[in-house]
């Protein structure tokens, strides 16, 4: 029988560059926009490092490197577009990163509750999650749309715990880049860092508590996090 020792747990995880690979699909769409509008296309790894703010500012930076000066009376419709050329693309090459699955499937089985506190918006990732075959395992999954106040707002971590039923002082962040280590600071929550992502900030100087260079390195860092916890915990009450 499994120990059911992560019980009480929650464990809020980051969509793009966490759990999926996505780049090529978002900045493919990018691309596709920016041809569109007579702009030169953006290299596909440099591009990258604009995910992780959701799509619209991937939009409005992707079209401001590409030397086009940023309209706003112009921006809904673009994004509007952006929208229907990803939601036709969004799993052409977008695939889970190495060992989520199983990873994800030994965390419920030890009874930890998960979620997805991303912010890529809900619809979006729905979508993905669902062709993926990912959303079985989430207990929720939480996009901008649904909280108070998106990452790097601590609010967006722990309204998305609080809505799976969990508890914010024993919930965890894992995440790839700074909207993500900024919300677990903000809401009190140890962050795991994911270095295969998409952060343009290097994954050690993103101030998150433990860098994992695999998906499937997530279970030990975890263990480590639940063990400081109550390290902490029992000194506390000495
Ligand atoms: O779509 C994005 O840019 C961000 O999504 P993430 O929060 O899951 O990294
Ligand atoms: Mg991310």
């Amino acid at each position: 029988m499994i120990d059911r020792d992560l019980e009480g747990w929650t464990i809020a995880f980051d969509l793009d560059g966490t759990l999926v690979e996505t780049h090529q699909d978002l900045v493919g769409t990018l691309n596709r926009m920016l041809v569109k509008h007579g702009l030169p296309e953006t290299p596909m790894e440099s591009a990258a490092s604009l995910i992780g703010g959701g799509a619209r500012a991937l939009l409005q930076h992707g079209f401001e490197r590409a030397g086009a000066s940023w309209d706003e009376a112009h921006a809904p419709a673009l994004f509007e577009d952006f929208i229907a050329d990803y939601v036709e693309h969004i799993d052409d090459h977008s695939r889970p990163f190495d060992g989520v699955v199983e990873t994800l499937e030994r965390l419920s089985a030890r009874g930890a509750i998960l979620c997805v506190a991303t912010n890529k918006r809900s619809d979006l990732s729905e979508l993905l999650l669902g062709k993926l075959d990912l959303t079985r395992h989430f207990a929720a999954i939480v996009g901008p749309d649904r909280v108070s106040a998106r990452k790097p707002s601590g609010a967006h971590l722990i309204e998305a715990v609080k809505l799976v039923g969990g508890d914010p002082a024993r919930a965890i962040m894992v995440g790839d880049a700074s909207p993500d280590t900024g919300a677990a600071q903000d809401a009190g929550m140890p962050c795991i860092v994911a270095t295969f992502g998409y952060s343009p900030i290097a994954p050690e100087d993103l101030g998150g508590d433990v860098l994992i260079d695999a998906f499937e390195d997530v279970e030990e860092a975890i263990d480590g996090l639940v063990v400081d916890f109550y390290v902490q915990k029992a000194l506390a009450d000495a």
